[in-house]
């Protein structure tokens, strides 16, 4: 299955990026197909104008509904298609998780939706909602300018997990926030040299002994996880 992956915004440079490393191959062996639109190209004025003050008030712009229709028309289609995904970065979304991520990769088209701004008028979303599968998806409790940082994260999040893409799937499997781990945070981690600038590797992961080993990693993780993230050991 190859997913077709658009992203809609203003500044479609910012994912020139998907042409490198992992995601680059993905491209080549043809696992997933990226386009990026430029949605003032769906702008009809001489200054390809994309927002306009707040109706009711109150600072900054809003981003017109007019170049988003005529883009969705374009380049979704103008039949309802609940098998397209359409997701619109914003703070005001559901948290994105790897959950979220693990089903997204399953799905043969996504649709970034990405905002500028203070936001996109409502009856975009709205409408997409009428037409294909809406996410309106938040990365965390900060807020970013745009929505384009936000989906070249879910993006990375959800293409690693396409069947194919990872060399090794069962790395996968073992990381934390993946189904059936328990959510713990990772372990550190060391390679060689053992000793580095007066630091050595904890004796126990050079003893060979995998019982030892893993039981030493358990107890960093209950350490690290009821310290730093005790939310996810409720
Ligand atoms: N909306 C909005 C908004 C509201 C207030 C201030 C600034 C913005 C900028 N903005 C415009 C589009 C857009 C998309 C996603 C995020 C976003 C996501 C996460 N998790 N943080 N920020 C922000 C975005």
């Amino acid at each position: 299955m190859t997913m077709r992956l658009d992203y809609l915004s203003i500044f479609p440079g910012y994912f020139d990026v998907l042409d490198i490393s992992l995601l680059g191959k993905a491209v080549d062996n043809g696992l997933v197909e990226v386009h990026a639109h430029d949605l003032r190209d769906w702008t009809h004025d001489r200054h390809r104008t994309v927002d306009d003050t707040p109706c009711g008030g109150g600072a900054g712009m809003v981003m017109k509904p007019d170049p988003w229709g005529e883009a969705f028309d374009g380049i979704i289609g103008i039949e309802p298609d609940p098998s397209v995904h359409v997701i619109f970065p914003t703070p005001s979304g559901i948290p994105f998780t790897q959950s979220a991520a693990q089903e997204l990769s399953t799905v043969e088209r996504v649709v970034f939706c990405c905002g500028r701004y203070e936001g996109i008028d409502h009856r975009v979303i709205d409408y997409a909602r009428t037409m294909w599968t809406v996410h309106e998806l938040s990365l965390g409790d900060y807020v970013l300018n745009g929505g384009e940082v936000a989906a070249l994260a879910i993006t990375e999040a959800v293409v690693r997990l396409i069947p194919g893409f990872m060399g090794n799937p069962e790395s996968l499997a073992e990381e934390s926030f993946s189904p059936g781990q328990e959510r713990l945070l990772e372990y550190p981690l060391f390679t060689r040299p053992v000793s580095w600038r007066g630091m050595d590797v904890p004796e126990v992961l050079m003893s060979g002994h995998h019982g030892r080993i893993a039981e030493w990693r358990r107890e960093e993780s209950l350490l690290l996880t009821r310290d730093r993230r005790p939310d996810l050991t409720d």
